[in-house]
This record gives C-alpha cells, sequence and structure tokens, in this order.
C-alpha cells in the first residue's frame, strides 16, 4: 500500500525529506544548458532536454538518501510537449532507482473532468501519488478516491498551504472552525477509506511548513493523514517549524524542499565549496543537512518534554 511503502521508505533512510524536482533554466549549470543546446538548439526541445539531464544528476546523487522526490508539473508544462516528455521522463527515471514519485499537479475540476486527471497521473506506473484542490467539494475527489484504492496510489489534498496569502480564504472562520479545519475534517473522513497497516492513509494533506501552529491543530483532526509538508528552505520554514506536521513517534510527514537543494551549489553555504560541475553533490550535502536539521529537531522535542 502507498502510505506503508512510504513509511517504510522514510524509516529505511532514516530521512523524512522529499526532493523537489522543479527545474528553473537560468539556475541549471551552464555546462549542462550548453551539451542540450548544441544537440537541439536553445529551444523547447533543448531547454527539455538540459531539464531532463540536470534532473537525472540529482536522482543520481540523492537516490539512495532519500524516499521520495516530488515533481511540479508547471515546470514542465510551460515548455510543452518537449517540457512534459521531460516531466514523464523524469518520473520513469526515479522510479527506476527505487525512489517514490508525487507529482505536483494540483488538479480540481467537477468529477467527470477529474476522473480524466486520475486517469493521467494515478494510473500511470511511474507516478506514485498526486496533489490536488478540494476547493470544488468533496464530490470532485471521489474518482481520485476510487484510483488511489484501485491502483494503490497516493493523494496529498491541500489544507493549509505554504504562502504567505494562504490565510486570506483558508483561515477564514465559518461557524464550524476556520475554512482551513474543515477542509481538514473532510480529508481525515477521506483518508479513513485508505488506511495502511502502519496506522496511515494513502490519503494525505498538503500543510505548509510556514504554519507551525495550524499544523499543531491538523496533526489532531487528521490523525492519519500523511501530511506533505512544503515550504522548508527557499520559504523560510526551520526544521523547528515542521516538528508540529509528526506524530509523537516522529512519523507520518514528508517535509519537501525544492530550490534550497537542486540549486544549492549556487548558494552563500555551498557555493564555495562546490563547482557548478558538482551541483548534484551539493544538492545531496544539502539534503543530508535538512535531515540532520529535522532528525536534531526530534531529538530536542524528546528532550524537553522530558
Ligand atoms: O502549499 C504549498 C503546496 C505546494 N508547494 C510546492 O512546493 C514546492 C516548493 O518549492 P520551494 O522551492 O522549496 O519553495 C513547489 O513545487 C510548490 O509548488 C508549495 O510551495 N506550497
Amino acid at each position: 500500500m502507498f502510505s506503508d511503502n512510504l513509511i517504510h521508505a522514510i524509516k529505511f533512510k532514516n530521512n523524512p525529506t522529499v526532493v523537489g524536482l522543479d527545474p528553473r533554466i537560468e539556475s541549471i549549470p551552464e555546462f549542462i544548458k550548453k551539451a542540450a543546446f548544441n544537440k537541439y538548439g536553445n529551444n523547447t526541445k533543448g531547454i527539455s532536454e538540459a531539464m531532463y539531464n540536470f534532473n537525472k544528476g540529482i536522482i543520481d546523487a540523492v537516490f539512495d538518501v532519500v524516499p521520495a522526490v516530488k515533481i511540479q508539473i508547471a515546470f514542465y508544462e510551460v515548455y510543452g510537449a518537449d517540457g512534459i516528455e521531460a516531466f514523464y521522463k523524469t518520473a520513469e527515471y526515479a522510479k527506476e532507482k527505487g525512489l517514490i514519485v508525487i507529482a505536483d499537479v494540483k488538479r480540481g475540476d467537477i468529477a467527470d473532468v477529474a476522473e480524466m486527471y486520475s486517469k493521467a497521473y494515478l494510473q500511470n506506473p511511474s507516478i506514485d501519488a498526486i496533489t490536488i484542490n478540494p476547493y470544488m467539494g468533496e464530490d470532485t475527489m471521489t474518482p481520485y478516491i476510487h484510483d488511489v484504492i484501485e491502483y494503490d496510489k497516493g493523494l496529498f489534498i491541500l489544507v493549509k498551504t505554504s504562502n504567505v496569502g494562504s490565510g486570506t480564504i483558508q483561515n477564514l472562520k465559518t461557524m464550524n472552525g476556520t475554512v482551513y479545519e474543515n477542509v481538514a475534517y473532510m480529508v481525515d473522513k477521506i483518508s479513513k477509506l485508505a488506511k495502511g497497516s502502519l496506522g496511515y492513509s494513502s490519503i494525505g494533506a498538503v500543510v505548509g511548513a510556514t504554519y507551525k501552529e495550524e499544523a499543531k491543530i491538523l496533526r489532531k483532526i487528521m490523525p492519519s493523514a500523511i501530511f506533505l509538508v512544503p515550504g522548508y528552505g527557499a520559504q523560510g520554514a526551520t526544521a523547528e517549524d515542521v516538528i508540529n506536521c509528526f506524530d509523537e513517534n516522529n512519523l507520518g510527514a514528508i517535509v519537501n524542499s525544492s530550490r534550497k537543494v537542486i540549486f544549492a551549489y549556487k548558494s552563500q553555504y555551498w557555493k564555495d565549496v562546490y563547482s557548478e560541475y558538482e551541483y548534484a553533490q551539493a544538492a545531496r550535502a544539502e539534503v543530508l543537512l535538512m535531515m540532520g536539521m529535522i532528525n536534531n529537531a526530534f531529538l530536542k522535542r524528546r528532550y524537553v518534554a522530558c
């Protein structure tokens, strides 16, 4: 089952992090771009080739230390059919390397259209899980829930997003609590339909790392949902900020970092240690640092609780 596989992979690698493959062409090392552009030209084909080769390097450098990758489709969609090809080739390569593949597609539409989205992603063997937007209502999620059960896949439903403006809608107060709490009650109910043997469901929630207090509330409302936690690193959240997303056994969440990891070679911290040719080693160093910080925060929480 998806949730059991994810938890086993997190435990095996002792690492509750996911690397976000969000390639921005301007930040990809020149030597990769040069080779791709010489082959195909500086066009959608050349750019997509550069993104794929860049991703391959990152995957090769991290596959033994992280359980999963998250691929944000927007960075590929922008280059049309060539970009989409790079998206699927990246997913296939990550799968070949034994990684769990989360496609960050944030889909949401009426149920019979959602059925097509679900077929496209959840019935694709290279994709293990997707993100969806629940704000059109519970009925729109039925096709995804069906495919999660039928094809043993995972779903992460947006509950409290990491962006600065997420509160303008999600924190609005209703007669029964905030909007995000109401979405969480719905996710909790749905999550019971796909519970694995380790107590967690294959239907989880997206909870931003940037909202520590909300995470504490949400962990209580959705005890069986695995949280996919974006916002670490480039958006400012730290290991201390994500700790409320985890249960008392330090399980139940997976923390994403995209820019901060894949472009680590350009950062103040690593730029004097790794050249652009070593961008993948820099990504590995950054993700190991992130893993260390989160594991240290677990230890700190345990000692503070004693
Ligand atoms: O609430 C959300 C939901 C999804 N995301 C996605 O996570 C990554 C964040 O990238 P960073 O470079 O680590 O900031 C990106 O793919 C977003 O689409 C999010 O940020 N917040």
